[in-house]
């Protein structure tokens, strides 16, 4: 059975330019000039449940437009898509509940309360029963080791800190896939780590499938057995390292950065 599966799948965003200045601002709002951007083209992709896949490219190629799609934060302009057996952009309480997002760049937990408090008002949006709820936040902040961080306000913590609560905010309702964009970005190496452990771990010990996007190639080396390069949103490779090695034609131990250089520079000459 399939976590994922597309076909064709495809964005465009629609959007208007404007000249610079107070003229500019003023004519865009009577003759607005407007632009389309294909940020992903007819992507077809296939997950299987349990699997972790790494979705590599580089700035602009796609890849947190893909992931909007795959979990119904866009609506797809073209294709198909199922995740879970689900459409995504319908958004349904089941899907939400077997789906999880993080992302390195922005938090979702609310700034000026507690972790805690951030977990109660997710508690009561998945109607997560009291024990499951008690029992999963002992489990996540042991796993994590945050037991001593989520009573503190979420401004007061530092990046890496930060990103284990946000770990624990997102896994609280035990999803069956996690999507996590850029996680580990900003992290220094020791929270780099702690961090690709536990996601390794949640997916020996609960199956979960986990689709990551990283700009760093240890991240996706240490956990992805299968890699999917997107550049301007077409998937031009999908294998595992070792392919991703002997494609790129750099030696057998070439740093991972120059593997990725390669393959890039070669799809854009
Ligand atoms: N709301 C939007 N309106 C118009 N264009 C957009 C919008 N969001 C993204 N794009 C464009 O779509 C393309 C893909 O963007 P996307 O954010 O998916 O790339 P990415 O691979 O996640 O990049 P990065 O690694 O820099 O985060 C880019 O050219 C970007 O400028």
């Amino acid at each position: 059975m399939h976590a994922i599966s597309t076909t064709r799948l495809t964005k465009v965003y629609r959007y208007s330019e404007q000249e610079p200045g107070m003229k500019g601002a003023f004519k865009g709002l009577f003759k607005p000039v407007r632009r389309e951007r294909t940020a992903v083209d007819a992507l077809t992709l296939t997950v299987p449940k349990g699997q972790v896949i790494g979705l590599l490219g580089p700035n602009g190629a796609g890849k947190t437009t893909t992931i909007k799609m795959l979990c119904g934060l866009l609506r797809p302009t073209g294709g198909e898509l199922e995740v879970l057996g689900h459409q995504p952009h319908q958004r349904s309480f089941d899907f939400l509940s077997r789906i999880s997002v993080v992302f390195g760049q922005k938090s979702m937990l609310w700034w000026d309360v507690s972790t805690y408090d951030s977990l109660l008002i997710h508690r009561e949006m998945y109607a997560i029963p009291k024990p499951v709820f008690d029992a999963s936040v002992a489990e996540l902040t042991e796993r994590l080791d945050v037991a001593g961080l989520i009573n503190i306000p979420v401004r007061k913590l530092s990046l890496g800190q930060r990103m284990r609560c946000e770990l624990v905010l997102a896994l609280l309702h035990g999803p069956d896939l996690l999507f996590a964009d850029e996680p580990t970005v900003g992290l220094d190496v020791v929270a780099k780590l702690a961090l690709r452990n536990f996601l390794a771990e949640l997916n020996r010990d609960h199956g979960t499938t986990i689709v990551l996007t990283s700009h760093d190639m240890s991240d996706v080396a240490a956990l992805c057995r299968r890699i999917a390069l997107i550049d301007h949103g077409v998937i031009g490779f999908d294998g595992d390292l070792r392919e991703l090695r002997q494609r790129s034609g750099q030696h057998a131990d070439a740093d991972l950065d120059q593997v990725l250089a390669a393959m890039f520079q070669g799809r854009r000459s």
